[in-house]
């Protein structure tokens, strides 16, 4: 069977798009990690499925690229917002998100921002075993849920630390029981921050739209800046913008690459 997809990506964090709304299709975690490799399948960051909603314009499922299903993803929500026509209210896991397309830059309302981390220290501090919130040189962080979660580390120098080897180890820490994105973020000027994210169920990513709005958000709720907040990272710039007990505001490019069809029959 041949399989419509559309390559999309949101500054390098890439993605394989199926509207299932136009053709029948049985996602599972060993499709969308075939249909992810980038060797043997169309390979992609995330797998994004859309579907019909009752609630909304569409309903976005995101896989990442080991095939675990999660609640969010902001370059997939501006890349979703444009094949819908340019102004769209996406359902996800993670909330009912508003997007919209305003010259080339699609402007999306993430969800208020949820501080997870506020609930851990206590539970923490009693593990007298370990290092209490830190993991090497990576200290005092703060714990964002933007309908994914993510931990955002401050640093001096973001391309000092070892990412690679640091990311693994604390998205799959007993700590996070759902594992986490990761986030390290260094302030290079007035309301300007460089970053690089680990991404849960991905690996090191050149861009990570909901880890931006994360990011940002901490650095506004920790007095670094006001928003709006630019974020460079390896693929790309974001601009961000929040104010507590608002939804988090993130604004941005979208990609489309190609739409081609692909033999179903091979990843089966
Ligand atoms: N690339 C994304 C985030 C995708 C999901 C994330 N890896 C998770 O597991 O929560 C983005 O642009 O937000």
């Amino acid at each position: 069977m041949a399989l419509r997809f559309h390559k999309m990506h949101g500054l390098g964090n890439d993605f394989v798009v199926i509207d299932a709304r136009e053709q029948a299709v049985t996602m599972t975690v060993g499709l969308a990690r075939a249909l992810a490799d980038r060797k043997t399948g169309i390979g992609c960051d995330q797998l994004i499925l859309i579907e019909p909603s009752a609630v909304a314009t569409a309903k976005m499922r995101i896989f990442n690229a080991d095939g675990g299903e999660v609640e969010s993803c902001g370059n997939a929500t501006r890349c979703v917002v444009s094949l819908l026509g340019g102004e769209a209210t996406v359902e996800t896991l993670g909330g009912l998100l508003d997007g919209r397309m305003i010259g080339g830059t699609v402007s999306v309302d993430l969800i208020e921002p949820r501080f997870d981390w506020d609930a851990i220290p206590l539970a923490y501090a009693m593990d007298t075993a370990r290092m209490p919130l830190g993991w090497d040189d990576l200290t005092d962080p703060v714990g964002v849920n933007v309908g994914n979660p993510h931990v955002v580390f401050f640093v001096d120098d973001v391309d000092a630390v070892p990412l690679n080897i640091l990311g693994p180890q604390i998205e799959s820490d007993p700590l996070f029981p759902a594992r986490i994105n990761v986030n390290i973020a260094q302030v290079v000027g007035p309301n300007h921050l460089k970053m690089r994210t680990f991404e849960r169920g991905v690996g090191l990513t050149r861009a990570c739209g909901t880890g931006a709005c994360a990011t940002g958000v901490a650095a506004i709720r920790r007095g670094l800046m006001k928003g709006p907040v630019t974020i460079d990272m390896p693929g790309g710039t974001l601009v961000i913008d929040w104010a507590p007990g608002r939804p988090v505001n993130m604004a941005g490019p979208a990609t489309h690459v190609f739409t081609a069809e692909a033999d179903l029959a091979t990843f089966q």
